[in-house]
């Protein structure tokens, strides 16, 4: 007898077939609440959960294809700034004191397990300097996130971020991307003078759209942090498009229920009796 597979049993059979060839993600990059904002004065989102139809679909299992996905990350800002130590700090834990200018671009991929998804992040660093600018402006397009790197020793590379995310943006669908100012070398700078600039970069991240973040690829400070609040919310994005996507009908992977979306209200057999979620 021909068993047919429904769309749904491939893709858990497949999940499941692949799991066991994927490494558990280190425990670094699990993410079970919503992370904090840097600051109030310059957040792109004011809340401590996700989602509630992103936490009822985790906890129901019912994400579709997107632990499958990989979001895409660009990371643009003047030569020497340090968005490659960022993403080297992040990605591999190390810093170098040595300057290597980055030629082009180049891109890590991160793991994270996020309300239980599995879920991916493609992190491109980009060179700063002016003739690899038209190399690595060819790999704006398509990015969830743009993250606009300056110095804060340094005040001018913050000005150059407008341009830079000007020329990120025009390779994307207006509103498509999540936009970050990130001051770096924050173990350079103390007292009044990197209130001085933290104020002006927070102004600038107003002016743009963004959620501000200091950071140090050198200490380490707020790298973890940063990146977790990146994924999570390029994750709850991702979800909430495939929500839509599946037209409010996302049909249980494996042996659940039908979750069904009724305008924004969620409906599933026990969704009264749901206790508060622990997932998120
Ligand atoms: N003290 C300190 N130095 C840093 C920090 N981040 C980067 N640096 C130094 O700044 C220099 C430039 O860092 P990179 O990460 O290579 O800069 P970049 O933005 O990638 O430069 P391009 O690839 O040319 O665009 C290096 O000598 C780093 O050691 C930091 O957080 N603190
Ligand atoms: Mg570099």
């Amino acid at each position: 007898m021909v068993s047919c597979l429904t769309e749904t049993d491939w893709i858990w059979r497949m999940k499941s077939s692949l799991m066991h060839l994927i490494p558990p993600v280190s425990r670094d990059r699990i993410i079970s609440h919503f992370p904090k904002w840097y600051t109030p004065e310059a957040c792109l989102q004011f809340k401590d959960h996700f989602h509630a139809l992103v936490r009822s679909a985790c906890q129901q299992h019912n994400t579709g294809t997107v632990g499958l996905k990989i979001s895409k990350v660009v990371v643009v800002g003047d030569l020497y700034v340090g968005k490659t130590s960022l993403i080297n700090r992040f990605c591999k834990d190390i810093f170098d004191r040595d300057y290597k200018a980055t030629i082009g671009v180049d891109f890590e991929i991160e793991r994270f397990e996020i309300a239980g998804v599995p879920y991916n992040l493609q992190i491109w660093d980009t060179a700063g300097q002016e003739k690899f600018k038209c190399i690595a402006s060819a790999y704006y397009r398509g990015a969830e996130v743009i993250i606009t790197v300056f110095d804060l020793a340094d005040i001018q590379t913050l000005d150059h971020t407008k341009q830079w995310l000007e020329d990120a943006l025009r390779e994307n669908e207006p509103g498509s991307s999540f936009i970050f100012l990130v001051g770096t070398k924050k173990d350079l700078v103390s007292g009044a003078a990197c209130e001085r600039t933290e104020l002006d970069a927070i102004r600038f991240a107003n002016e743009m759209k963004a959620e501000y973040w200091s950071v140090s690829a050198k200490t380490g400070e707020n790298v973890k942090e940063f990146f977790s609040r990146v994924a999570a919310l390029a994750f709850e994005q991702s979800m909430l498009k495939e929500l839509e996507k599946s037209n409010g009908r996302m049909v249980q992977i494996g042996a659940g229920n039908l979750i069904k979306i009724e305008g924004n209200s969620l409906e599933t057999p026990e969704s009264n009796s749901q206790a508060s979620l622990n997932c998120c």
